[in-house]
């Protein structure tokens, strides 16, 4: 079984797969390393035979965490690294060791499952778009505030926005104009996310007519669904680049 980590800014991704098929015996979203540790310790009949990672958080923070998959599981974890070139997609960034590896892999993971142009819209803690042409050249991408991001902003410098979470939830039962202060917010924010997606698409359109590949992933993939119908929705594409760039046998 291999354990695969996608440790984001806010939020650790992580799923068990077997090493033969890729079948997956188990996954999850954790807010720490400790709550990591104990999920995946959970698994029953959990046999470890390595371990790879993708971390836009600190190098500091990646090697603690690796250190702990040792002890805890005596697995080495292999962390992706940045690349010029690979599996065909050329990074488009000045400086390529800058580019979030996040993003980097979903591009490898998007070119692969499409074969040719595609744009990938990640929203997480922070909304991503990356493009990828017909031929892999990675031509760069845009970053923004996510939902998350968006909201603490609005909570944090204003003094009369403040509400819960349940309410926040049941805000976006609709985006109908606001009648209080957490559908407007909530409302509001979504819509900011579909205006990015929209834009994205309309870029691509500008650059490739139809001819190209939609993927939305990241946590809050599904409030961009209706500015997006054509997009696929594929919530493990980091994973799908990052056993690309790892491959462990
Ligand atoms: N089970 C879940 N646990 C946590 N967040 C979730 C979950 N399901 C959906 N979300 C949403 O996903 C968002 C976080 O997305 P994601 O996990 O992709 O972020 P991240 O990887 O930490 O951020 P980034 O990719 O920008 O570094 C939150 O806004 C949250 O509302
Ligand atoms: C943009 C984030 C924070 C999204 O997780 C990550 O991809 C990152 O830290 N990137 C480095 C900056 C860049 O991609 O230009
Ligand atoms: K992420």
């Amino acid at each position: 079984m291999i354990l695969e980590l996608d440790c984001g800014n806010s939020f650790i991704k992580w799923r068990v797969i077997h090493a033969a098929d890729a079948a997956i015996v188990g996954g999850g979203i954790v807010d720490s390393d400790q709550a990591l540790l104990d999920e995946v310790a959970a698994l029953s009949q959990l046999c470890l035979a390595g371990c790879r990672i993708v971390s836009v958080r600190s190098e500091e923070e990646t090697a603690a965490l690796c250190a702990l998959i040792a002890q805890a599981f005596g697995v080495f974890a292999r962390v992706a690294e940045p690349a010029r070139e690979m599996a065909g997609v050329r990074n488009g960034y000045d400086d390529y060791q800058r580019l979030g590896m996040d993003r980097w892999l979903a591009a490898l993971g998007a070119f692969h499952l499409a074969k040719g142009a595609c744009l990938v819209i990640d929203l997480g803690t922070a909304a991503k778009a990356d493009f990828v042409g017909p031929d892999g050249e990675h031509l760069g991408g845009y970053i923004c505030p996510g939902m998350p991001l968006m909201r603490s902003q609005l909570r944090t410098h204003t003094r009369r926005i403040r509400y819960d979470d349940a309410s926040a939830e049941r805000a976006l039962s609709s985006l109908a104009p606001g009648r209080s202060t957490v559908e407007a917010v909530e409302r509001g924010c979504v819509l900011m996310l579909q205006g990015f997606a929209r834009i994205q698409l309309e870029q691509a359109r500008a650059l490739w007519g139809e001819r190209f590949t939609v993927f939305l992933t990241g946590g809050d993939a599904p409030l961009v669904r209706d500015a997006a119908p054509q997009a696929r929705v594929v919530p493990d594409l980091v994973f799908v680049g990052l056993a690309m760039a790892c491959p462990l046998d």
